[in-house]
């Protein structure tokens, strides 16, 4: 870990050009994030969430502006580095937790360590593996395969994938979209508790109620960002 802020971006946009049609999706975005923070972005439909967040994951390149992550400037890598780093400093958790049904838990888990540039061990691997399982709480369903397992224990799985190998951040997209309250809120609780453990997250979703469980929250509108974060309450 480095002193660097987590991320950092300035004067971000993002022009989509479809026919002779220019969409401003983000329009100057300055944002940082500090390590060990839990970060909350939301807005309305169509602000721009899903395009910051394709952005910062490393998914989709900006118009202008600059991207560090770390320190280091990202926005104009290319795609081979770009991917390199987005398996090294990026772990995503998704609203529809894209796991791979034909792979037990434990493969879903370690493919992130398999696709790494430098191999990395198998023993290396079994122990990142079952340390990610055990923080969410999932070891005891390591051979079992997604379809085996309920919503909530599926996005429990999801964010052990992304924590494996140790990002510089964590980018959670609606991360309860796709379950009922008491799942929902226990799923927010764990990434809370993750972050207490010194997990970076940033978290995009249009729920204010889900926005609360992170310390500081921003607000999107028409491409940027709105006022200062609203800080929440120690509790
Ligand atoms: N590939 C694309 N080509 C052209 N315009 C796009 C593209 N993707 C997004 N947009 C436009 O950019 C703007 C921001 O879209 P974005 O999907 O980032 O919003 P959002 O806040 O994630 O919305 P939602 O909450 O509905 O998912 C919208 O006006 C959208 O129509």
């Amino acid at each position: 870990m480095t002193s660097q802020p987590a991320i950092q971006l300035t004067d971000l946009t993002k022009v989509y050009l479809t026919d002779s049609l220019e969409t401003h999706a983000l329009q100057g975005v300055n944002l940082t994030i500090e390590q060990g923070e839990f970060v909350s972005i939301s807005g309305p439909s169509g602000c721009g969430k899903s395009t910051l967040l394709s952005i910062l994951g490393l998914l989709d390149s900006s118009s202008s502006g600059h991207y560090f992550i770390e320190g280091e400037e990202v926005s104009q890598l290319d795609e081979n580095r770009r991917a390199e780093f987005r398996n090294q400093k990026i772990g995503f958790v998704f609203q529809s937790f894209n796991l791979i049904d034909e792979l037990t838990v434990f493969e879903n888990v370690a493919l992130v360590l398999r696709y790494r540039e430098l191999a990395v061990s198998e023993t290396d691997i079994r122990s990142a593996v079952q340390d990610a399982l055990k923080k969410v709480e999932m070891s005891h369903r390591q051979q079992h395969k997604p379809n085996q397992l309920s919503g909530g224990q599926q996005q429990r799985v999801a964010i052990a994938r992304a924590l494996v190998g140790a990002p510089t951040v964590l980018l959670v997209d609606e991360p309860t979209g796709n379950l009922d309250s008491k799942n929902g809120d226990a799923v927010m609780m764990l990434l809370r508790e993750l972050n207490m453990q010194g997990t970076t997250i940033c978290m995009v979703t249009h729920d204010p109620r889900y926005a609360d469980f992170a310390n500081k929250q921003y607000h999107l509108l028409d491409g940027k960002i709105v006022s200062q974060p609203t800080l929440r309450a120690a509790s």
